[in-house]
């Protein structure tokens, strides 16, 4: 089929090259003109505005999104309002948050417009070799016009709809909370293993780890990969950044009244190690001393 691509950066550009090679058609945009250049050498038409992309689309239009969740997705869909018709497709491939898909919807279906939520894991290998897609979208029969899409560009089994709109950025809201609580966990023992009182080489524990232990995962096989690069990880700081969806995902488990001990306390620790100091810190260490005169350290 042929469709429009927004949003060529690291995951765009490489869902680009997957789609073409799997029989589409790509028409692709980005508001930097030099990544519309560097799909445009992989074989995407070129687009120099997003009207410029949708007229270039047969109807009914498909348009794939896959800018940054927040502010920039919020933009793209306000173009799309005013560029598409009814009947026309929309699909949000990035990290969007499922109440801002919601919305979306409500926007895009006032117009007649369908419109997909599309959780994608994998990052860019998966974008570019096979990727894994949760999929949402109110109308079922419409995901079967862009089912083959989906079929090309995934892993084998790699695809899901999964019901009514917002149920796919939904699912991978969760999918990057657990991800928050392995990640975590496989760092904790890691860490572990470096204050022990025996010499561990991380990149052979991560190797023997990966060849049919209970915790062999892709994620181990990263970290046996990031180990062989820097044995220590000496080159790196352990700030951990986040776009968020841990927190969602704590935020609708509270709302919800269940429990998650693992993904909550993993966001905590991502959110700690952006600090370099605490106050909390300071507030606890002058109350030990006010109340047992324990040393404090001075800044
Ligand atoms: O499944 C995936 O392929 C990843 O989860 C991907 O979506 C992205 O790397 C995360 O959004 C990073 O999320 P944090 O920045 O919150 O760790």
């Amino acid at each position: 089929m042929k469709l429009g691509l927004i949003g060529l950066g690291k995951m765009g550009i490489n869902l680009a090259q997957n789609m073409m090679r799997n029989g589409n058609e790509v028409v692709g945009f980005d508001l930097d003109t030099k990544l519309v250049e560097e799909a445009a050498g992989y074989g995407a038409a070129s687009a120099s505005s997003l009207e410029d992309m949708v007229s270039q689309l047969p109807s009914p239009k498909i348009v794939w999104v896959m800018v940054p969740a927040g502010k920039p997705t919020d933009a793209t869909v306000d173009q799309l309002v005013a560029a598409l018709d009814k009947d026309d497709i929309v699909i949000d491939g990035g990290n969007t948050f499922w109440k801002d898909s919601l919305r979306h919807n409500r926007l895009l279906t006032e117009k007649g417009v369908h419109y997909f939520d599309c959780g994608s894991s994998g990052g860019w290998r998966g974008a570019l070799n096979g990727g894994n897609f949760m999929i949402g979208g109110d109308d079922a029969d419409v995901f079967e016009t862009i089912r083959p899409l989906f079929e090309g560009i995934s892993q084998k089994d790699g695809y899901l709809y999964t019901g009514k709109a917002g149920s796919g950025h939904y699912l991978k809201m969760v999918h990057n909370g657990i991800e928050y609580g392995m990640m975590e966990a496989i760092g904790e023992g890691f860490e572990v293993l470096q204050a022990s009182d025996f010499d561990y080489d991380n990149e052979a524990v991560a190797k023997v780890w990966n060849n049919g232990s209970v915790v062999r995962s892709w994620l181990m096989e990263l970290a046996e990969d990031a180990f062989k690069k820097d044995p220590n990880l000496d080159a790196i700081k352990g700030r951990m950044h986040s776009n968020g969806e841990g927190q969602w995902t704590v935020e609708d488990a509270m709302d919800h009244g269940i429990p998650t001990p693992v993904i909550a306390a993993s966001v905590m620790t991502r959110f700690r190690s952006m600090q370099d100091d605490t106050f909390n810190g300071k507030v606890v260490s002058a109350l030990r001393n006010g109340f047992g005169g324990h040393a404090m350290d001075k800044s």
